[in-house]
């Protein structure tokens, strides 16, 4: 009976484990988002080659986050990570219009890759304090995320100010909760 007792309560006590995967070109602020949810601190960035981890706890969530670089030359390494990721966070700098093309190539080709077929996606909306950043709605159209076969939300943020980052992990675990 102490034992039933002691397994319900490590239950409903036990944080759910989810893995992030967090891509994005170069500059698109991932790293610094990355630590503004762990720390709550603006760091300063150098571009990374290669990975950073961390553990982000949210409501209940253990959320394991992979923050990869973004560089042209190194993008092809991001499907080793692709395995067993519950959800994607791609990270737009939403005032690099110059580039939204590229943006576009690498979100639907990634998203194609039969092992994020069950993935969902978040898409931030990163760098909304500049003055030419587009809106959610002129990304959505931009980057065609409609024709997208997962599910997925935009979000706007402000990686410096934190603005939009929590509201953002609410959304992608209502959509993870809506899969299970
Ligand atoms: N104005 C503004 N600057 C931001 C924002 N988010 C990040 N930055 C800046 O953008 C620059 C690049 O940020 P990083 O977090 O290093 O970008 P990254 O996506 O990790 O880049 P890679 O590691 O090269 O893939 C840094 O100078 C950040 O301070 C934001 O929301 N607004
Ligand atoms: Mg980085």
């Amino acid at each position: 009976m102490g034992l039933l007792i002691s397994n319900l309560l490590n239950n409903f006590l036990s944080k759910q484990n989810v893995r992030i995967l967090m891509v994005g070109l170069d500059g698109a602020g991932k790293t610094t988002i990355l630590y503004k949810l762990k720390i709550g601190e603006v760091i300063s960035t150098i571009p990374t080659i290669g990975f950073n981890v961390e553990t982000v706890e949210y409501k209940n969530i253990c959320f394991t986050v992979w923050d990869i670089g973004g560089q042209k030359k190194i993008r092809n390494l991001w499907n080793h990570y692709f395995p067993n990721t519950s959800a994607v966070i791609f990270v737009v700098d939403s005032s690099d219009t110059q580039r939204m093309d590229d943006v576009k190539e690498e979100l639907h080709g990634m998203m194609s890759n039969e092992v994020l077929a069950s993935s969902v996606l978040l898409v931030f909306a990163n760098k909304q304090d500049l003055p030419n950043a587009l809106s959610c709605a002129d990304l959505t159209k931009q980057l065609e995320l409609h024709t997208l076969k997962q599910d997925w939300h935009v979000h706007a943020t402000c990686a410096t100010t934190g603005k939009g980052l929590y509201e953002g992990l609410d959304y992608l675990r209502d959509m993870l909760e809506k899969k299970n």
